[in-house]
């Protein structure tokens, strides 16, 4: 089902409630959550329908009745998506991802379940990470009569990289090879092989028809060789508990809770150890340190917390605690890190560029963060690494990230909660990757900023006058060189202390390296964003003159300075003027095919929303645009 955004409100809450009241009514008996991996023509929906309808179990009145409801308010496909809700993604669904996969709910007398259903078309990445990034445990379905397909090493390394644990091979169609037992054994071994490589440590195998019933409830008598559980037996036993590293107390702020001035409590869930009354405890990034004074629920107080459990603690001192940072065991603190090593799982129809810079949500925590590196892309069928300079929708790569800021973290391999993160857009705040942390990089923490006596207001006072960066954005042609030069003749004049940085002249020096791919763009401008900034700390009026195509990288070079110092100028040119002018006669170059992803004609130029100051070139004259540019740095525009 599609988890559109327009869900009504009214909709959503009568889910959460709906849920709640499902996993309440099924309390006392233990989750397992997973997911199927496979294709229609592998029988997944007939496995998925057996176990539901088998088990007599399927989707209670009351769940039907909000099916119902949902109908009726519109949502898509007239289903409500309860994934959203159960698995705890209301973030990504807030950030406006579109997500295909189907959650269903049965029980038994042992359990209870959730499985995700995810699609197993070519689109599958984005939603498969989804379905699996809670689970316990994934089928994977083999036709006994093909064997493994590129389609289950594709589903079987996504398994590996979000860390699910236990895989069920369900060999399925065995009618259609005679109940062969030496097929299935072919193929389980097959798939050891591949699960050896992944690192998959706890593989089942199962020879089954989800047609016919054979070995999903009761056991097959047309499969007497075959021993083990049947499909369900399985999932009822399997040891599904999240036996990951105890990593000692390790618990997110949700948000600080502060009634009146005798109360200060600090609310979330364990997301490993235990709380206990009077332990020491550290406040991460911060290292702050106090002893737990009380722990609060909605039942009274706790003497002990442990992991899952959601609590309000309260400490011995006062100190600086926010929303997203960890409060962890004292002796034993959660790592603290602005550069990581970590796997990307693309979902943005935009591709991923280096250098650009996104919203990373780790925990309850939001900083800013861009990939530098691209180590290597993962071919997701293959599990070869290849080079790439931008990954795409659906594509995996391992990358180093840099934050602006140190967040608390956990390798993924030993903490989903404190190990995984989502990438958000600056632009759209549509959610454009998952990710798992791998290892922190040290240089960062080898890197002092030094101090210096002599700072930017002292420079800029010896020089007489307040620095600026203006920044000239526009189409080749459009006219920036030509108003930057006739400003700095202006400002010169006047005795100030100026830089033009153009793009044809820095291009020649600095960023030689560089052509016109996107990625090449960004890295240019994310350069001289920095080196206008040097040239602003040195206490100069600096004149960038580059087309600087995305809204983004313009974004990012404009918080690199403060206050007023950075000035936006669109130098406003239609198309077609520019291209009549042709001042270098690179349009008609272009428009022949003879210079590839030339801006505006098969590469994007994204206008400037809200600049400072626009240009019209067409109604004005250079030396009247000058003046205004003029005005405008003096400080009387
Ligand atoms: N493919 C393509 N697209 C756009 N421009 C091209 C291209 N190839 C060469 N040139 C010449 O390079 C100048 C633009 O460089 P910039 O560094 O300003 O470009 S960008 O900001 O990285 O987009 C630009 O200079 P201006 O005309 O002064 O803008 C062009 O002369
Ligand atoms: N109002 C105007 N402002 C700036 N340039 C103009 C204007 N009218 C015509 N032009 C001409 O347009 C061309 C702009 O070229 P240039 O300044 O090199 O653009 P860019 O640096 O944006 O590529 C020049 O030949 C300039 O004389």
């Amino acid at each position: 089902m599609n988890a559109e955004l327009q869900t009504p409100e009214t909709a959503v809450q009568d889910a959460v409630a709906a849920v709640a009241s499902y996993l309440e009514q099924h309390e006392h008996k233990q989750l397992l959550r997973f997911i199927t991996c496979g294709s229609v023509d592998d029988g997944k929906s007939t496995l998925i329908g057996r176990l539901l309808h088998d088990t007599k179990l399927l989707l209670d009145d009351q769940l039907a009745a909000l099916e119902a409801d949902s109908r009726r308010h519109g949502t898509q496909n007239g289903q409500i998506d309860f994934a959203l809700l159960v698995d705890g993604l209301q973030a990504e669904r807030e950030q406006g991802i579109t997500i295909d996969v189907a959650y269903r709910f049965f029980s038994t007398d042992q359990r209870k379940f959730i499985v995700a259903d995810c699609p197993g078309h070519e689109q599958y990445t984005r939603n498969m990470a989804t379905g699996a990034s809670t689970a316990d445990l994934a089928i994977v379905l083999v036709d006994a009569r093909k064997g493994l397909l590129t389609q289950t090493r594709r589903h079987s390394y996504i398994v590996s990289l979000l860390g699910i644990r236990h895989v069920v091979l369900a060999v399925n169609k065995m009618d259609l090879v005679d109940h062969d037992e030496s097929v299935f054994a072919r193929i389980a071994e097959d798939y050891r092989a591949l699960a050896a490589q992944l690192g998959i440590a706890n593989v089942t195998a199962i020879p089954l028809s989800a047609l016919n019933g054979d070995n999903m409830l009761e056991r097959s008598a047309r499969m007497p060789w075959y021993a083990g559980p049947t499909l369900l037996e399985h999932l009822e036993t399997v040891d599904a508990s999240h036996a990951r590293k105890d990593l000692g107390l390790r618990m997110p702020v949700q948000w600080v809770c502060r009634p009146d001035q005798n109360f200060r409590g600090f609310a979330g869930t364990l997301v490993s150890g235990a709380a206990r009354v009077g332990d020491e405890i550290v406040a991460l990034p911060s290292g702050r340190r106090s002893k737990i004074a009380r722990i609060v629920t909605g039942d009274g107080d706790l003497e002990v917390a442990i992991v899952g459990q959601a609590v309000t603690l309260t400490l011995e001192d006062e100190i600086d605690i926010s929303r997203g940072d960890v409060i962890a065991a004292g002796g034993a603190p959660a790592q603290v890190a602005d550069q990581f090593a970590a796997h990307v799982l693309w979902m943005g129809e935009q591709a991923l560029l280096p250098g650009r810079p996104y919203w990373l949500k780790i925990g309850a925590r939001t900083v800013g963060a861009s990939v530098t590196e691209i180590k290597h892309r993962v071919d997701v069928n293959t599990q070869d690494h290849l080079a790439a300079k931008h990954l795409e929708l659906n594509e995996v790569g391992y990358c180093n990230l840099h934050l602006d800021q140190p967040v608390a973290f956990e390798a993924y391999a030993d903490s989903r909660e404190l190990g995984a993160f989502i990438l958000i857009d600056r632009q759209t705040n549509g959610t454009v990757a998952a990710g798992t942390l791998d290892f922190a990089l040290r240089r960062a923490a080898n890197i002092h900023w030094q101090h210096l006596e002599v700072d930017k207001a002292a420079r800029a006072r010896s020089l007489g006058q307040s620095p600026r960066c203006v920044w000239f954005t526009g189409l080749s042609g459009s006219g920036k060189s030509t108003v930057a030069n006739l400003v700095e003749k202006r400002l010169a004049a006047l005795g100030l202390h100026t830089y033009i940085l153009d793009g044809d002249n820095v291009r020649h020096g600095l960023n030689k390296d560089l052509g016109f791919s996107e990625e090449d763009r960004v890295e240019n401008i994310r350069r001289v964003a920095e080196v206008s900034k040097l040239m602003v700390d040195a206490g100069l009026i600096v004149l960038v003159s580059f087309i600087s195509p995305f809204r983004a990288e313009r974004q990012m070079a404009r918080e690199l300075f403060e206050g007023d110092e950075f000035v936006e100028v669109f130098v406003d040119t239609p198309l077609a003027v520019a291209e009549g002018r042709d001042v270098k006669g690179l349009y008609a170059k272009a428009r022949a095919g003879k210079i590839p992803n030339f801006t505006g004609i098969d590469s994007p130029y994204e206008a400037p929303e809200s600049p400072e100051l626009r240009l019209d070139t067409v109604a004005h004259s250079p030396e009247a645009l000058a003046e205004a540019v003029v005005q405008r740095i003096l400080g009387q525009g």
